[in-house]
């Protein structure tokens, strides 16, 4: 006789990740129910993607509408642009209340019991949840983990919230500090230093590695510092790590040569951001009760279906996806693999394609990119037997983007010399992040610029830049 479940498919951590199992869940026909310990639709919804680009969004515009010499140039005349800290912050407040009133709808609608608690991995096929009213203890043929990250902090650093902070209350905006000192040139770090000098602010970023953006492919990174950092109010300090920060009016940092590991000066400033990273939050979950170790840093093991794994072995009807799993922390990443996890419960062997996720930081202008940087993809190459070719189009030859007076940036393309298929793009520039999908299409579909160069695109249009960078491939 089979044997009953309460669900077919139980999600710990209402996330961008579990929402995107769920609402697949119930396409697939599965009774699902998600647990939430705190806040419906998790980082990205309430301290993340949407609050942020709220905040970039609108002091983007300050920005703009304070560049005379830009609007001149388009024959218009702006004086006196002013703003309230407060109404951007609300503008922000306000979008993350409907998105995550939108979100928890859509659950509701599709008929997924929402369990308010925190859950637990309590044996196989059972998860107890601490809810207001006492333990409860549900049954569910598959489990799904997705309990997502949160900031991390190096040692040395104390956080109070108010003058030293994570990204958690960076998009609050509760001040516009004069001076404050960004530690991380990563996403968050790039992404704040736009908002801060967009609003007036002068800024310290920090960062312990020997270059800024150190994610990012290298052309692009340098573009990056010359559009981005160089030209606003921004100071650098690289291979510097920010060894103590002490909170309080002046904060007071004490910067160390990252890698003497000596102190090499002392900064005061009025407030300081923590953009170091994140980790995994993925203790207290109940793991060992089924034989699960995270690794070293904290992530819940899994296979490309995103099953767990317990010593190399699949741990039957348990899922994990998203941030904790550490395989690439982006929201719409989080969700593909919640998908990919439902269709293989459901019997359907699939994967997920990291190779053709695209990521975008959502500075002015935008930066994107999606499969290799010319680096790695060269290490490839020569591990492999293959030349690499790059080719860069510019956005000052771009029609449209110089119709905008917007005519900073690049697209590079990368793709193997003997096949021309196509191994990474990368762009910086107006609307990077929207332009980025046209190559995800192409390396998810392993297109090759000998066939992509013939694709025609409308003209005068941004897309023209990726489409010059393919019909450059050819001749080269
Ligand atoms: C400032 C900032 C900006 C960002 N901007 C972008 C962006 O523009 N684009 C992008 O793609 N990504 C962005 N990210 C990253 C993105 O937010 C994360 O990749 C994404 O939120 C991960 O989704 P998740 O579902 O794995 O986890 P989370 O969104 O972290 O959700 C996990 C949920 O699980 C809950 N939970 C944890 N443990 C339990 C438990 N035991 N029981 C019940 N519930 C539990 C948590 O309360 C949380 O609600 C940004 C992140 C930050 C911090
Ligand atoms: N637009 C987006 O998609 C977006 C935006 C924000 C955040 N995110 C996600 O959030 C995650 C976290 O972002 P993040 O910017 O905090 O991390 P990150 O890993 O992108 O960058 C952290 C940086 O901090 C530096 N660093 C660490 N410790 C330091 C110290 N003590 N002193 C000086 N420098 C130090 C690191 O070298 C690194 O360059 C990202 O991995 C990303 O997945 C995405």
């Amino acid at each position: 006789m089979s044997q009953t479940f309460d669900y077919d498919l139980l999600i710990i951590g209402a996330g961008v990740g579990g929402h995107g199992a769920a609402l697949h869940a119930v396409n697939c026909g599965l009774k699902t129910a998600i647990v939430e310990a705190a806040d419906m639709g998790g980082t990205c919804v309430n301290r993340g993607c949407i609050p942020s680009k709220a905040l970039l969004a609108a002091s983007g515009r300050v920005r703009e509408l304070r560049n005379a010499h830009h609007l001149k140039a388009l024959g218009i005349q702006v004086s006196g642009v002013e703003f309230e800290r407060e109404g951007i912050a609300a503008h922000a407040n306000n979008l993350v209340s409907k998105i995550r009133g939108d979100l928890t709808n859509s659950l509701k609608r599709l008929g997924v019991d929402i369990i308010q608690g925190r859950g637990k991995v309590a044996g196989t096929q059972k998860v107890s949840v601490a809810t207001s009213t006492g333990e409860k203890t549900f049954t569910a043929k598959d489990i799904i983990i997705s309990s997502g990250s949160i900031p991390w902090v190096p040692p040395g650093i104390e956080v109070d919230g108010k003058t030293v902070f994570t990204s958690d209350d960076a998009i609050k905006l509760e001040t516009l500090p004069e001076w404050i000192a960004i530690i991380g040139s990563g996403y968050i770090g790039l992404e704040f230093s736009d908002v801060y000098t967009a609003l007036g602010c002068e800024v310290t970023m920090i960062e312990a590695l020997d270059q800024l953006m150190p994610g990012f492919d290298r052309d692009i990174a340098k573009l990056a510092e010359r559009v981005l950092i160089a030209p606003r109010d921004i100071e650098t300090k690289v291979s510097t790590l920010a060894s103590k920060v002490t909170p309080g009016s002046p904060v007071v940092i004490e910067l160390s040569d990252a890698k003497t590991k000596e102190v090499i000066d002392v900064i005061e400033v009025d407030a300081c951001l923590v953009a170091t990273g994140r980790i995994p939050d993925t203790k207290d979950l109940g793991l060992e009760a089924v034989g699960v170790e995270t690794d070293r840093r904290g992530f819940i093991p899994v296979n490309d279906q995103m099953a767990v794994l317990s010593g190399g072995e699949v741990v039957p009807h348990l899922w994990a996806i998203g941030d904790a799993t550490g395989k690439m922390m982006l929201a719409h990443a989080a969700s593909a693999q919640g998908v990919v996890a439902v269709e293989n419960m459901c019997g359907r062997d699939r994967t997920v394609d990291y190779h053709s996720i695209p990521a975008a930081a959502f500075t002015h202008p935008e930066i994107s990119f999606v499969g290799m940087t010319e680096t790695a993809a060269k290490e490839l190459g020569a591990a492999e037997g293959f030349e690499v070719g790059a080719v860069r189009s510019y956005f000052k030859g771009n029609s449209k983007a110089i119709a905008e007076g917007e005519s900073d940036g690049i697209a590079k393309v990368i793709y193997r010399k003997d096949t021309g298929v196509v191994l990474g793009a990368h762009i910086m520039g107006l609307h990077a992040s929207d332009l980025i999908h046209e190559a995800s299409q192409a390396i998810a579909g392993r297109q090759s610029v000998n066939n992509l160069a013939y694709v025609v695109h409308a003209h005068p249009t941004l897309s023209e830049v990726l489409d010059e960078a393919y019909k450059r491939a050819l001749t080269v």
